[in-house]
């Protein structure tokens, strides 16, 4: 009787002495590393050091603040004292992104990652020989003409949401009032199967013309509905990525004529050329339960950082497990069809790997590359089936919600600052939209939007001052190394330095939107949202060691050892841009003054409104017809 007993001890005794390991190992490597003689902010927390201040960063300015205070270089403090490395010194940034291998995400980061739907073979979590194989086979499915060959589906899905906004921006009396519709979906998200990923709330519409109570929505009737532009562009963006990455339809979006536009998704008929053998909603449920337990903060996600070995307890275990089944499940039978449509081609042309990806209509998805890929006899080509599976759900998460969140943010941006949204609209109107629907004329009409100069500097402006990522983290893998650093730097010890020291497993911050705002680098309007800007760059800002045009959103330019940029920024600027051209030469946005828009940081950058935490992220605007908004209602409001 005695041996479960004791057998319960030893299980106890061994996880102490794994946890006491850890833990001292942890203390030790923390107290010896060469990151200890960068100056440092004021800790408020042994445990918790500067992480809960670094939550909220991007309302607080923390970066620019610490910065002034410390120079350009300087460590904070993670769990229990951990020194972190933040740099803005652009040279030292240039060094560690151009060395990506030496470099890489950390293990708690690629860890999470993995669970939120990438999984452990995925572009964005491999390493090494591995990770440059894939880039090298996945790179042709986003060269410019590749995208080019997307234009209709971004086209199509724009329309589309044109189309829904223009719904809702009828009269007030189809409106449900916010307090009604909220109580509607609470009530629809806790019967309902399908929960839109990355939204806490579905789309709806706020009653306009009178004050609600909650400050929303009572701008007079001039201003028209208000809508809650966040949800609706995600649902877009999930639309675009099925379809342009795998030839899947998600029908995320309701068709134009569906009578009440603010229905559920899953509502909606199915609305694609080629219609989807599986159930539209099951592949995004499936999605969002991993994404949303993913991206699920605790206690418990702060041990996992520091005991890899909890890592393997998941939060909601079994649920889990059965998303991801059916992901895979769903994974597996769109390239098994695409296999066959794949073959039959190659068997067409009478060859296994002669076929030309720009010339076949096959080659023009993501998926056929991927498919191709397995298929290929050149080992360097080649990709295994659950390699691909995992670029399904890698593309899946890195492509929709990234997109959703620049054009929510440019669309805050142009509603907060009408001068340059009326500027955008007129260049806009410019260009000939009378297409004959031929390929050519499209081709053509894209063409002329990618390279409308006014709609280019909006773009780059809102992605400079609203980058969907704020900062990502790097390891150095590296047994010493030393970065260098433009500007010399005094250490805690009197010491003058012109590079860090690093050692293997230092942990290093990359703040991409804190660069991408500077005052040093940009000038003092840098947190104006100023299109104009992009006449005349300061010269400081060719220094920045972007991928995309000075700005770090994309991440880094100049790859030597290990290109981690982002493959899919020609995919993201196309989208945006069509969106942009779509929507606003039909529909004019405004926004309540009296609200307060913040950042909120989960994956990507999200808004949500300071007096209204409670629903989440949001971004309520108003909607009208272009035309109908009087000039009276023309205001100039920077954010
Ligand atoms: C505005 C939209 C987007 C932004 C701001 C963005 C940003 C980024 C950033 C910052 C990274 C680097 C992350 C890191 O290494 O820490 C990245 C990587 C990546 N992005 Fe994007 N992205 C966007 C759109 C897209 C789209 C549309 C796709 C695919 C269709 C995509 C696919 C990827 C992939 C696969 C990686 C991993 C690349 C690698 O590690 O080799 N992204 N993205």
């Amino acid at each position: 009787m005695a041996y479960p007993l004791l057998h319960g001890w030893s299980i106890l005794f061994l996880a102490v002495l794994y946890f006491s390991h850890h833990f001292i190992l942890l203390l030790i490597r923390q107290h010896r590393t060469p990151l200890r003689r960068l100056p440092s902010p004021p800790s408020p927390s042994f445990f918790m050091g500067n992480l809960s201040e670094m939550h909220d960063m991007e309302n607080t300015r923390l970066i620019e603040r610490w910065e002034r205070a410390l120079g350009r270089s300087w460590v904070y403090r993670g769990f229990f004292g951990g020194y972190r490395l933040i740099t803005t010194d652009l040279q030292a940034l240039s060094h560690i992104l151009a060395h990506a291998y030496d470099y890489p995400k950390p293990d708690f980061i690629k860890d999470s990652m993995a669970a939120m739907a990438a999984g452990y073979e995925g572009l964005i979590v491999v390493e090494g020989e591995v990770h440059k194989r894939q880039r090298k086979i996945l790179t042709p499915a986003f060269t410019a003409s590749h995208i080019k060959s997307l234009a209709p589906i971004f086209f199509d899905v724009a329309e589309q949401l044109k189309n829904v906004l223009l719904n809702l921006a009828q009269p007030p009396n189809l409106v449900p009032s916010p307090t009604q519709k909220r109580e509607e979906e609470v009530a629809n998200d806790m019967h309902d199967d399908f929960s839109f990923p990355n939204s806490n709330s579905n789309a709806y519409s706020y009653s306009n013309g009178k004050a609600d109570g909650n400050g929303v929505g009572g701008r007079g009737e001039e201003r028209g509905p208000c809508v809650d532009v966040l949800s609706w562009l995600s649902r877009a963006t999930l639309d675009v990525i099925g379809l342009a990455g795998f030839g899947y339809a998600f029908n995320a979006l309701p068709t134009p004529d569906t009578p009440n536009a603010s229905s559920n998704a899953h509502n909606s008929p199915n609305t694609s050329d080629k219609p989807s053998p599986h159930s539209s909603n099951e592949l995004a449920n499936a999605f969002s339960v991993i994404f949303t337990a993913a991206t699920h903060f605790s206690f418990f996600t702060i041990l996992q950082v520091w005991f890899p070995f909890l890592r393997r307890f998941q939060h909601n275990k079994a649920v889990m497990n059965q998303a991801r089944a059916t992901m895979q499940r769903i994974g597996l039978e769109l390239i098994e069809e695409r296999r066959c449509e794949v073959i039959a081609e190659m068997e067409a042309a009478g060859s296994r790997d002669g076929i030309d990806p720009d010339k076949t209509v096959l080659g023009k998805d993501l998926l056929s590359v991927l498919v191709r890929s397995s298929l290929t006899t050149s080992a360097s080509q080649q990709m295994s089936i659950s390699e691909i599976q995992c670029q399904i759900s890698t593309f899946l998460a890195a492509g929709y919600d990234t997109t959703s969140s620049a054009l929510t943010w440019t669309l805050y941006a142009l509603a907060t600052n009408q001068l340059a949204q009326s500027r955008l609209r007129a260049a806009l109107q410019t260009i000939d939209s009378t297409t004959s629907g031929s390929s050519s004329s499209t081709d053509e009409l894209y063409g002329q939007v990618m390279a409308l100069p006014y709609l280019d500097w909006v773009v780059r402006e809102s992605l400079r001052l609203h980058s969907p990522v704020s900062t990502t983290m790097r390891v150095c893998m590296k047994d010493t190394d030393i970065i260098p650093t433009a500007e010399t730097w005094v250490g805690r010890d009197g010491v003058e330095r012109s590079g860090i020291e690093v050692r293997k497993h230092d942990i290093i911050t990359v703040p991409i939107q804190a660069i991408n705002a500077s005052k040093r680098i940009w000038g003092e309007d840098a947190s104006v949202f100023r299109p104009d800007r992009w006449e005349h760059l300061p010269s400081g800002t060719n220094d920045i060691p972007g991928l995309y045009s000075n700005i770090l959103t994309f991440l880094n330019g100049n790859p030597i050892n290990g290109h981690r940029a982002c493959i899919g920024y020609r995919f993201a600027l196309a989208e945006i841009k069509i969106f942009l051209y779509v929507l606003l030469r039909a529909v004019e946005f405004s926004m309540d003054p009296s609200l307060v828009v913040e950042k909120k940081t989960s994956v990507v950058i999200r808004p949500f409104i300071k007096s209204e935490p409670h629903l989440g992220n949001q971004l309520p605007l108003h909607i009208r017809p272009v035309g109908e908004l009087s000039s009276d209602m023309v205001s100039t409001t920077m954010p």
